[in-house]
């Protein structure tokens, strides 16, 4: 009898779940934090884990490194809160055979378990007597290719989780996808953060021709300078110091389809003559390596600021940019859509209702109104978490102000009037660089305690009827540490959930 692990601190979760395998013919064993699932490791070797992306005492990324190290060939498929292609691209790299997303479908579970096991078991008879070095390479490049055509399969069936506004604006942003999507242009597309890039260089991709082939989203904001040219390129194995393996970059793996570089200005410099070479000659070389590769990659960018800026400053090279301004895309932040926050709004709650099996119908005229008003700095993003937040609070079918963050609700009310202080914030002195830096939510102490923080100057704000003066005297800081700790926990709250 195959032998299933499932690590999910739901506890209902695992029992569904255990209950449905058990009936398949599985015996399964359960854990319910990470700790536990790795000292039951200690002692069982299951035939495959079924592993939640976010457990309470451990995060995805790292239960799954332990698990590898343990026993790197037992397939792990990973169980995602909601569908999104970085996760799964994430996932897939850090080694997990596969993933699904939650709401979980009994059909779906049970398929990807099978086809796992399947793999596993063929996997296995190739490795007997097999001459393991001579088809390592190729084989490790199949397997990027099979991860990947799978993460597309399912982002085309996810698609329906797709929308487009009712605003002018947004069906401008419409015709200019239908129009460039079947072409080969590169494009530039401008937008605040969170505003919907990344799922606009997807409809792009969508529609044309490459559409069979991956898309690759890579953000080069995070991409470390040493590894930004392995990251885009791969390398060969020892190449540099930790290069311990050959890897294939995005560009290779995005051969054929359409790559998505967020962030692009943040790309550095030795890279962008790297690039440069990719969109001149449509041939790459891997870090360390001396053959030529030929690309057909569709390249698409992404910046919040604008690239010409960029290139004046010295900071972006100015051929790349030409290269790349062969269509330009802006899309407006969702403050300046008004008539798009709705629709947006319902569409989020539509799909917040499916992931927690949940019927809330509609949002109270109240909390339409606000939503209208507030400015939404963190655009789609922080319209889709709020919404999603005030669908898992609400306890009736219409979602009412008592769901709604009481900062959105008084948004006025915690204005500060006093541009000195936004000024501050834009280039902030050394005694305030910590108050401003962007937090990180796997900070885990340094969140709660952002939190916590938080709430005391929410209710000294209230105390003093939001004389923002006084509230900094009761709490003993002065106006401006005031106003940075505010927009810490918001920019904070603007993160994926
Ligand atoms: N048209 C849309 N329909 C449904 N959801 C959308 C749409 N556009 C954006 N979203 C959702 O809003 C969030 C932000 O979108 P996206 O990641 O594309 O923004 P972005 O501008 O690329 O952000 P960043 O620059 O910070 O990476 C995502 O969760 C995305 O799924």
């Amino acid at each position: 009898m195959e032998k299933i692990l499932i690590i999910d601190d739901d506890k209902d979760l695992c029992f569904v779940l255990k209950r449905f395998l058990s009936k398949h013919g599985f015996e399964v064993l359960e854990a319910t934090t990470g700790k536990i699932a790795l000292e039951i490791l200690e002692s069982v070797e299951p035939d495959l884990i079924l592993c939640d992306f976010r457990l309470e005492d451990m995060s995805g990324s790292s239960i799954l490194k332990k698990i590898k190290e343990k026993n790197p060939s037992v397939p792990v498929i990973i169980i995602t809160g909601y569908s999104n292609i970085k996760t799964a691209v994430e996932v897939m790299k850090l080694g997990a055979m596969d993933y699904v997303t939650k709401p979980l479908l009994p059909d779906e579970i049970l398929l990807t378990i099978r086809k796992a096991l399947a793999n596993k078991t063929s996997d296995e008879k190739v490795g007997v007597g097999s001459n393991e070095s001579a088809n390592a390479e190729e084989s490790e490049s199949v397997k990027e290719q099979e991860k990947l055509a799978l993460i597309n399969a399912k982002r085309n069936t996810e698609s329906g989780n797709y929308i487009f506004g009712d605003s002018p604006d947004f069906k401008n942003i419409l015709n200019q996808i239908d129009l460039v999507g079947p072409t080969n242009y590169s494009i530039i597309i401008y937008g605040e953060s969170g505003s919907g890039k990344e799922v606009i260089a997807q409809e792009i991709h969508k529609r044309s021709k490459r559409n069979h082939k991956p898309f690759i989203a890579i953000d080069c904001g995070t991409l470390s300078r040493e590894l930004a040219g392995s990251e885009l390129f791969g390398h060969e194995k020892g190449s540099f110091t930790g290069a311990i393996g050959q890897k294939i970059g995005s560009f290779e793996l995005a051969n054929g389809g359409t790559i998505f570089l967020d962030e692009i200005a943040n790309l550095p410099y030795d890279v962008q003559v790297q690039l440069l070479r990719v969109t001149q000659e449509r041939k790459m070389r891997r870090v360390g390596g001396t053959k030529d590769i030929d690309l057909d990659v569709r390249i698409i960018v992404a910046s919040n600021r604008r690239l010409w800026d960029a290139a004046r400053s010295g900071q972006f090279r100015e051929d790349l940019y030409h290269r790349f301004n062969e269509f330009q895309i802006n899309v407006p932040p969702l403050r300046e859509r008004v008539n798009d926050i709705m629709v947006f709004a319902n569409h989020f709650l539509v799909q917040t209702n499916k992931e927690l099996g949940k019927n809330v119908k509609r949002f109270s005229p109240e909390v339409e109104d606000v939503f209208k008003k507030y400015v939404w700095h963190g655009n789609l993003r922080e319209l889709k978490n709020v919404v999603k937040r005030a669908t898992l609070l609400s306890d009736s079918s219409v979602i009412d102000i008592k769901s709604i963050p009481f900062e959105l609700v008084n948004y006025k009310k915690l204005q500060f009037d006093n541009t000195a202080e936004a000024a501050a914030v834009a280039a902030p002195r050394e005694t305030t660089v910590t108050a401003t830096q962007p937090p990180v939510r796997e900070a885990g102490l340094k969140s709660v305690s952002i939190d916590a923080e938080y709430e005391w100057i929410l209710e000294t704000l209230k105390k003093v009827d939001f004389n923002k003066s006084k509230a900094a005297k009761l709490l003993k800081i002065d106006r401006k540490t005031l106003y940075n700790k505010i927009k810490q926990y918001k920019d904070l709250n603007n993160q994926e959930l």
